[in-house]
């Protein structure tokens, strides 16, 4: 049945007006990477692609003859929330002209007030005002802050029914984007859930601010004295302002003992603000920047172990000694770094690192191999839905199991993937542009006695013609991508290096169904000849209350 998509005349569609093929490839050049779509575009090409509406806009008349009117910045007007967009923006219609709008924090089936915000080509942007009648599964939101900070955009929605919307949007892009048509439906498996839809997170970023953002709901309950005195702030920044800090007193997406910590360092440090100054982005003075806390868990007992960086404008462990004291004191605290950042900006990585207490560095174990996590190196954010990620990336590889198979892990981090593989195949070979995640990959390697796998460090936006020279032919390739998804030249060789299996784990559905049609229906334009037949796409939610979803794809070599 799947075999014959490959042969079948593909399902035709109408062009969208930002996204067509023609336009997509036009200005790629063979140094150039794959265009990655402006978010502009992808969020339009879902909206055009997703939803019965491809005709709804481009066109400037409504169905009676009557022409469009544009709505007018500032006006406030009813309109009718479709489905969500992959940011997580409400697709919504307004009420009396069916004019598309996006308007954050919408829900699908939400009857509302927006205010119109900007007109964007032929779209308008929204912000809400009232909800007229909520979405059917609308529940209050258990986070306090969930109005306002920009993280949890759906925690308005129950779970069950942001799966199901998750669900239907990657179903939506892979037929209609990655032209699977009809047969996306026995192709699509059913959502994967996560277990613990809250404190899933062992990463957050807290930032350290002058500027205390006050979300509007609070400005009318503030007398003007107390509107004057932001002088301090920690917490997230205020959705699309650099500059001001919603102040947060806890996360629930992080777990209780790392919300102890923030709530020790918002005291102590509004308190002795004159001591320890916050970075003031404008002036670039002030030297708290950042609070990252990591949780990891403790090898032999599973106990939650807990890193707190302090990213600061310089080097000064006199001063931030009382607060290190204080954090010590945390049970669940083993290690208190400090990364020194001097350069204008907000950016939390350090150009130095110092341990102030306990160990430099932190563990966590995915599917009984240990992982060691410093400060800076990246990690899966959810680890617990990892080891079910990773486990369904093991099932989708179709693995024999006897120790003969050659696998090749593309993007491969800290090495994750390809070592909880190791056991069951010859040998892995991992490939990565960051050189600290090279690093981190050998030493998990090491720490867990893998003696079949090899790092190398290298630029997949670049590649040669000589790259699959530099490990013997795979039998497997996992290929897991930034959002941007694969490079052309990447998928070329790909298609030229034919591997029995491409396992796609991909963090962005726009871009996977865009590669997952390229290596299969090909490209005339590119000289791409599609050889590989879409087996299954499963989607999992790795970030519950968030737009995000992630997606393990098979792809089996088909002889041509
Ligand atoms: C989504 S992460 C996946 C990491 C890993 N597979 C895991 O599960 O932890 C994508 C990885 O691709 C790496 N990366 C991004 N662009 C790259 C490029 N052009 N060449 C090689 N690696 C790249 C990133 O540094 C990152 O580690």
């Amino acid at each position: 049945m799947l075999g014959a998509i490959q042969g079948a005349a593909l399902p035709t569609r109408s062009v969208p007006r930002l996204f067509s093929r023609a336009s997509l490839f036009s200005t790629v050049s063979s140094t150039q990477a794959l265009p990655s779509l402006t978010q502009e575009a992808l969020f339009l090409d879902d909206e055009g692609f997703a939803k019965d509406n491809d005709n709804s806009q481009p066109q400037k008349q409504q169905p009676g003859g009557k022409p469009f009117t544009f709505p007018k910045k500032g006006q406030q007007l009813e309109m009718f929330c479709e489905s969500l967009a992959f940011k997580g923006k409400g697709v919504c219609k307004i009420v009396d002209s069916g004019f598309v709008v996006l308007c954050d924090r919408a829900l699908p089936g939400e009857r509302l007030i927006a205010q119109i915000t900007r007109k964007k080509g032929s779209y308008a942007e929204a912000m809400k005002i009232k909800t007229i009648s909520p979405h059917d599964d609308a529940v209050i939101a258990p986070c306090e802050h969930a109005n306002d900070c920009g993280g949890c955009k759906m925690q308005n929605l129950s779970y069950s029914a942001q799966l199901r919307i998750k669900e239907k949007q990657v179903f939506e892009v892979i037929s209609r984007l990655g032209r699977f048509g009809s047969a996306s439906g026995t192709i699509m498996k059913g959502i994967v859930g996560c277990q613990s839809p809250f404190g899933y997170r062992n990463k957050m970023e807290f930032s350290f601010g002058v500027k205390k953002w006050i979300p509007k709901s609070e400005l009318e309950e503030l007398s003007q004295m107390e509107l004057c005195q932001d002088e301090f702030a920690l917490g997230l920044h205020a959705p699309g302002r650099f500059d001001k800090i919603l102040s947060i007193n806890k996360c629930l997406l992080q777990q209780d003992a790392a919300n102890k910590v923030l709530a020790l360092v918002q005291h102590f440090c509004e308190l002795h603000a004159d001591e320890l100054p916050p970075y003031n982005t404008f002036t670039n003075t002030g030297f708290l920047k950042h609070l990252v806390i990591r949780s990891g868990r403790e090898p032999e007992t599973g106990a939650l172990q807990l890193m707190v960086n302090f990213v600061t404008s310089c080097y000064d462990p006199t001063l931030l000694q009382p607060l290190v004291e204080q954090v010590a004191r945390v049970p669940e605290v083993v290690s208190v770094v400090n990364n020194t950042n001097s350069r204008v900006g907000n950016t939390s990585l350090g150009e130095e690192e110092f341990v102030l207490y306990g160990k430099s560095t932190i563990t966590e174990c995915i599917n009984g191999l240990v992982f060691e996590i410093s400060a800076n190196s990246f990690f899966q954010t959810n680890p617990r839905q990892a080891e079910v990620l990773y486990s369904l990336v093991e099932d989708a590889a179709t693995l024999k199991g006897d120790g003969s198979e050659i696998v090749l892990d593309l993007f491969c981090g800290t090495g994750t993937i390809g070592l909880s593989l190791a056991g069951r195949v010859k040998h892995v070979y991992g490939y990565e542009v960051v050189p600290e995640a090279i690093a981190d990959a050998q030493r998990n390697a090491l720490r867990n006695g893998i003696t079949n796998a090899t790092f190398v460090q290298g630029d997949l936006n670049k590649i040669r013609d000589n790259f699959a020279d530099q490990f013997p032919k795979p039998d497997i390739v996992i290929v897991d991508p930034n959002r941007p998804g694969l490079h052309l030249n990447l998928i070329r060789s790909l298609l030229k290096l034919r591997p029995e299996r491409i396992v796609y784990v991909s963090c962005n559905p726009a871009t996977c169904a865009r590669d997952l049609d390229l290596l299969t229906h090909g490209l005339p334009e590119t000289e791409i000849k599609g050889t590989y037949k879409l087996l299954s796409v499963q989607p999992v939610d790795m970030f519950p209350h968030t737009p995000h979803i992630e997606c393990v794809c098979s792809l089996e070599l088909i002889e041509v």
